[in-house]
């Protein structure tokens, strides 16, 4: 009897080494936990998927158990995600984690998949057009959600002060008009601080907790007592918190609420009836508006704001950029309010937002996706229904793209002649933060109209100064789901008083 579960063990094994051949090669996984062990036990795993790319080329296989080819190349990133192949590599898999701020099955926009996916994404991007992102509406939109920051400003002690906070709802602000009609003044924000609060637990939880990770790679564990509850359900009970805040908002949007415009959530209402009577299948409904404006909210709000955190916290440690971007503030644009139709003057400023997007690198692990049918890779067979990680942040911290690239460096994208200043174009669309293809980031031009105007028009007003003049901000991150910067405390020393 014994002889026989050894013969059909090995036998289990010799299958399983034959499996794992099929996929592009990489660290040496075992039976039953793949390569669990070695990311588990990294303390920084995105790091240790750096490592690995190091060791195994730009694409090779990680068991989680379940295999995951990753990509950390750019050239083998554009080979999957643009062109032919691009279509194959945009599903997504169906993962516990990934699924915990699903409202309905295959629900909203970032983790759905087909045809669901496919409208929820078409109208998303039309509809944010149509409020105005990539025009001036939206510019304006973000500019009175600066006024509002500078008023609250104004109101401060600026020679010590954590802009955290602020900042964060001044980027929270400008989503929510656009979903919701309305922003949500300095003096009444107590509800959206108490999500703000809410997230970074979760964001805590997901960095510290072994058991998130046991739970992602084997799902069935969320049903067992402790792991279950530690992996997962109290960061599921967190994503319903953030889902009530949202039906909250339909329903005053639904009640037509004083005070609110034109909005994305009555677009979609109004979407949801012209389907009706259409009378043709679809995913338009109740349940997935709730979703695909949970995911724009969240997605919205966080990434940019992370960014422009990171902005501060660069500028202040490198006192010489911000002088230099100041300058050609000054230069070009004086007094009056930043407009994006500056962009194409600033030609310093768009490298130093670039380098902002490079180096701070929010993005920790990209969302997976997955093939739809066999394909190559690299020269790698890809089966399909294949788990791929397409890992931006490696690229952006690529040595051979970047050169030193841990070092906070504008020039590099800038050639300088006699006559003045020209940009590296080609440089430049290799900061790949906002991934690429079908999947490409639904609000990247948002996001940079954020970045941009947030950024440039803070340091057209004021100083960014260390609170004690003797340190400069630490630039190791905190790593979670983004990656942070760490606390610090600012004084900000008025330029010039303001004309607007
Ligand atoms: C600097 C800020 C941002 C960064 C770095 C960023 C980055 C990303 C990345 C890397 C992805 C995954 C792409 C992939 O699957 O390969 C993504 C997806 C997405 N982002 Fe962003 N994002 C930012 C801001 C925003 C904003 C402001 C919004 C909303 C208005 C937004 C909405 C989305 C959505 C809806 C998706 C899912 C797209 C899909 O699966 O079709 N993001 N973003």
């Amino acid at each position: 009897m014994l002889s026989l579960l050894l013969i059909f063990t090995i036998i289990i094994i010799i299958f399983y080494y034959k499996w794992v051949k099929t996929f592009p090669p990489g660290p040496f996984p075992l039976p039953i936990i793949g390569n669990l062990h070695q990311l588990a036990t990294a303390s920084h795993p995105h790091k240790r998927i750096e490592e690995l790319g190091k060791e195994y080329g730009k694409v090779f296989t990680v068991f989680l158990p379940l295999p995951v080819v990753v990509v950390t190349g750019l050239e083998e990133t554009r080979e999957a995600l643009l062109g032919s192949k691009g279509d194959n590599f945009s599903s997504r898999p169906d993962n516990p984690s990934d699924s915990l701020f699903m409202n309905i099955p295959n629900g909203g926009v970032i983790f759905s998949e087909g045809k669901q996916w496919n409208e929820q994404r078409a109208f998303t991007l039309s509809t944010l057009r149509y409020f105005g992102v990539g025009s001036q509406i939206m510019e304006q939109k973000i500019i009175s959600s600066v006024q509002a920051l500078f008023d609250h400003f104004d109101k401060l002690d600026l020679s010590c002060l954590d802009i955290n906070w602020p900042v964060h709802l001044c980027v929270g602000n400008v989503i929510h008009e656009v979903l919701f009609g309305d922003q949500v003044p300095y003096g009444k924000a107590h509800e959206m601080r108490y999500f703000q609060d809410l997230i970074d637990e979760a964001m805590q939880m997901v960095r510290s907790r072994a058991s998130v990770l046991v739970v992602q790679a084997l799902p069935w564990t969320r049903h067992l007592p402790l792991i279950g509850y530690w992996g997962y359900w109290q960061l599921r009970n967190i994503a319903l918190e953030l889902i009530k805040y949202v039906n909250e908002q339909v329903q005053r949007v639904q009640e037509k609420d004083e005070g609110i415009e034109e909005n994305f959530v009555s677009a979609y209402l109004r979407e949801i009836k012209k389907r009706e009577k259409l009378e043709e299948e679809t995913s338009f409904n109740d349940g997935n508006l709730v979703n695909t404006v949970t995911d724009l909210w969240l997605a919205g709000m966080e990434t940019a704001a992370t960014t422009i955190r990171w902005a501060i916290t660069l500028l202040t440690a490198h006192p010489k950029v911000q002088e230099k971007l100041a300058a050609e503030l000054d230069e070009i644009v004086g007094d009056r309010m930043i407009s994006m139709s500056d962009k194409q003057r600033l030609l310093y400023a768009q490298a130093v937002v670039c380098e902002i997007h490079r180096v701070s690198n929010v993005v920790t692990f990209n969302v997976f996706h997955k093939t739809y049918r066999d394909d190559t890779l690299a020269g790698h067979f890809i089966p399909a229904g294949t788990t791929v990680l397409p890992q931006v942040s490696a690229v952006l911290d690529d040595e051979q793209i970047f050169e030193n690239a841990h070092e906070f460096n504008p020039e590099r994208f800038i050639k300088r002649k006699n006559d003045g200043i020209e940009l590296l174009k080609d440089e430049m669309d290799k900061v790949i933060a906002f991934s690429l293809g079908k999947r490409q980031c639904a609000g990247e031009a948002l996001a940079r109209m954020e970045v941009f105007l947030i950024t440039l028009s803070i340091v057209q007003r004021y100083r960014l100064l260390p609170a004690d003049s003797s340190q400069l901000p630490k630039l190791n991150p905190i790593f979670g789901i983004l990656q942070t910067p760490k606390p610090f405390e600012w004084r900000l020393q008025n330029r010039k008083i303001s004309k607007y």
